[in-house]
């Protein structure tokens, strides 16, 4: 029952990134994947086409192999994945600058849990009658963000009473965003005897395909890098912009992160950092395959320093962009 029907707004807020397996054994990688890549946002093939490969196959071995990637970044105090355990301190740090205001701040994770589903019940259980929905995902993409808002409009399908929703399209020029990045990078560089001759700027990739048929991803990136450049007073060869995680037989947005690297080696560059703006949270894809995978590929090739830059995660700036991106849409229910 729902005591707060008056006019006066009671504020609920959902932080939601990607999910993740909840151990490295076999079955809970194959139940996430399997969560994952079912998605119709997220593969775009015909089901009859594309399920027996990802049931007979990639879920067959993938979930092998990447069970080792992921005991090499586990938490292992937490018992969690690096990914679960930071969206969670970015909410429970958020919430402390909230208090006053009496809203909840809650996360969930799009796939896997905590559930869009289980958290959006929980903030109607607190008698949220008005819920912004912020996607940790600072570049727009239908594979991303969109596929967030469907689970969020999904869950909402079941509710006679709906909240007020807002959603956020992106941040990826916010002043706020930039500053953090601008901060973590020069924090880092800071610390290094020698200047790196690049700073490569890594975003997780997509298949070309999906910018064909209208995503904004790409545009989105290359509007991050920019802003990123500005700040930084660097060139585009100075810090190129990259794609990685490719995934499948597909082309996907390029330049490959692992070819530029095998590039420079070529070049004679022996100094490079990396930093991958697009993720707000350290990963698999960041801890595992930059800062382990492509570090080595760098080394063995004969490049000799390898920095790898962390995201912003819950770095007070990263809060501080949080809140203002907060303040920013609630406006008007306060
Ligand atoms: C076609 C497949 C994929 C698309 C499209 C895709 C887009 C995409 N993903 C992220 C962020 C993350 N992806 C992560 C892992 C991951 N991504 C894919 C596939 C696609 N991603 C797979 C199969 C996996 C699992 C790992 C693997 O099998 O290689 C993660 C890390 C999760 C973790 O547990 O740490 C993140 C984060 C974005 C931002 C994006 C679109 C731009
Ligand atoms: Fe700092
Ligand atoms: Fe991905």
């Amino acid at each position: 029952m729902n005591n707060n029907q008056n006019n006066r707004p009671k504020i609920g807020v959902l932080l939601v990134n990607l999910g993740t397996p909840e151990g490295t054994d076999y079955w809970s990688i194959r139940r996430y994947l399997s969560e994952f890549l079912s998605d119709k946002r997220v593969i775009e093939l015909s089901s009859w086409l594309w399920q027996p490969i990802l049931q007979g196959f990639v879920l067959t071995f993938r979930p092998r192999r990447l069970g080792h990637s992921y005991k090499k970044i586990w938490d292992k105090t937490k018992n969690k994945s690096p990914l679960a355990v930071v969206t969670q301190n970015q909410a429970e740090t958020l919430e402390l600058e909230f208090t006053q205001q009496h809203i909840c701040i809650e996360w969930a994770m799009r796939y896997g849990n905590p559930s869009i589903k289980k958290k959006l019940n929980f903030l109607k259980d607190q008698d949220c009658n008005h819920i912004f929905v912020l996607p940790l995902y600072p570049q727009y993409s239908a594979t991303t963000t969109a596929t967030v808002n469907d689970e969020v409009f999904r869950t909402l399908m079941g509710y006679r009473q709906q909240p007020a929703i807002r959603t956020l399209f992106s941040f990826a020029d916010h002043p706020d965003y930039i500053k953090a990045l601008q901060h973590t990078i020069q924090e880092q560089l800071q610390l290094l005897a020698v200047q790196p001759e690049r700073i490569l700027l890594s975003f997780h990739g997509l298949p070309l395909r999906y910018v064909k048929a209208g995503d904004p991803y790409e545009r989105e990136c290359q509007r991050t890098a920019a802003a990123l450049r500005a700040v930084l007073g660097k060139t585009e060869q100075e810090m190129p912009l990259v794609f990685q995680s490719r995934f499948g037989p597909d082309k996907w947005l390029g330049p490959n992160i692992a070819d530029v690297i095998t590039e420079y080696t070529k070049q004679g560059i022996q100094n490079i950092a990396v930093v991958a703006p697009g993720f707000m949270a350290d990963c698999l894809e960041t801890r595992e395959e930059i800062d382990y995978e492509y570090r080595t590929l760098f080394l063995s090739n004969g490049g000799k320093e390898f920095t790898y830059i962390p995201c912003i995660n819950d770095h007070p700036l990263a809060i501080t962009l949080l809140k203002n991106l907060i303040d920013q849409e609630i406006k008007g229910w306060v």
